[in-house]
């Protein structure tokens, strides 16, 4: 008989809403967890409180979370390690670790966004900041708020890698009860979801905080996977990704949910608010401010449209006012639909 499998230990870089949640995921599905988090308080109340106040108010964590500001000291012995920091400050935070990883393990990346300034995806910098083999990295993106999950709400993820190897030790990492994860060989077409699907949430937002209602929600939705795709297949990503969990799955959740950074940021802005403003407003990492700059360099790069995108660039970081946001979008050229 086949002795059962040990357990996996896993350290997940990130102390915030998704990382905090993650490591309770994993935690559920079996893993022994350690966090690592910059904030000291943070990681004394997740050790010894099993709680997270700030990110996480009124949930309860597995006891088998621990913390530490020592992120050598989180990512020592692991099999699995999760980064959950901010896109733009993944790089930071990788560097000095390259030496400090353990030879076999895998890295995934919990991260929705396109770094600016290089315009890599998630999946690259994790395996340039490290100098790992791109094989040993995976991506995780799905409909996945972290709250819902925090509360064990059911939901599904995909799993990214050009390893099935890497892919399958990820799901096995994290498969329980509630969490379901779906693997995919197709980590460009997985990752653009993620990171696009935030800037279409601010568009969202931005037309419900202005009164507009679910056709031009649906719209803006289902145009905004179009822009999706051109951008994903424009780079060699499967077609099959975008209607799964990874792109509509995603879109819809963000766009729909007020828990959702991104889209309560355009909705502030919708009303009015300075992107100053709303950004402290808002609270957390709404990645989609930085990356509609990245997304749109990428794509203009590759002669890809993205007329939604490329409004909430104008809207956010060129002064259009947001009353001429749909006027820009009605106005072009008439043609057939489809990618
Ligand atoms: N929240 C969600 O529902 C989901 C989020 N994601 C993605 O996960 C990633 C992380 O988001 P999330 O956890 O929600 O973000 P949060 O804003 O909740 O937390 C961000 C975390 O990163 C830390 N951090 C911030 N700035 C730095 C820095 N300069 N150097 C190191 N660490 C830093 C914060 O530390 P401190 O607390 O000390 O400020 C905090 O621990 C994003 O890419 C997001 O798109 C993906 C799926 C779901
Ligand atoms: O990625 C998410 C849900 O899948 C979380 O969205 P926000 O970052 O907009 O909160």
């Amino acid at each position: 008989m086949t002795p059962p499998a040990a357990p996996l230990r896993a350290a997940v870089l990130g102390s915030g809403s998704w990382g905090t949640t993650f490591a309770a995921v994993l935690a559920d599905a079996g893993c022994a967890v350690t966090v690592w988090g910059r904030d000291a308080a943070t990681v004394e109340e997740i050790t010894h409180e099993h709680r997270n106040s700030r990110y996480l108010p009124g949930v309860e964590l597995p006891a088998g979370v621990s913390a530490t500001t020592d992120p050598r000291a989180a990512v020592a012995g692991a099999d699995v390690v999760a980064v959950a920091v901010p896109s733009q400050r993944a790089r930071d935070v990788l560097a000095p670790l390259a030496d400090a990883l353990p030879d076999a393990a895998v890295v995934v990346s919990l991260m929705k966004g396109v770094e600016l300034d290089t315009d890599q995806r998630m999946s690259q910098v994790v395996a340039q900041s490290l100098t790992i083999d791109p094989a040993r990295v995976a991506v995780l993106s799905g409909p996945n708020l972290a709250r819902e999950i925090a509360l064990r709400q059911p939901t599904a993820t995909v799993v990214a890698s050009t390893s099935a190897d890497t892919a399958q030790l990820v799901a096995r990492a994290c498969a329980s009860s509630y969490f379901r994860p779906y693997t995919n060989p197709d980590v460009v077409g997985v990752e653009l979801c993620g990171a696009v699907k935030n800037v279409i949430a601010l568009a969202v937002g931005i037309s419900q905080g202005r009164g507009m209602g679910y056709n031009t929600m649906a719209t803006v939705i289902t145009r905004g996977l179009v822009e999706i795709t051109r951008l994903g297949l424009a780079l060699g990503a499967d077609a099959e990704t975008f209607p799964g969990l990874a792109g509509m799955g995603d879109l819809m959740a963000t766009c729909a949910s007020p828990d959702s950074r991104n889209h309560t940021l355009g909705v502030h802005i919708g009303r009015g608010m300075s992107l100053d403003d709303a950004v402290v407003a808002t609270g957390g990492t709404a990645e989609g401010v930085k990356s509609c700059r990245s997304v749109l360099e990428l794509a203009t790069s590759l002669g890809v449209e993205m007329p939604i995108t490329s409004a909430v660039v104008q809207v956010l970081h060129q002064g259009l006012p947001v009353d001429e946001l749909a006027g820009l979008l009605l106005a072009r050229p008439h043609r057939a639909e489809g990618v």
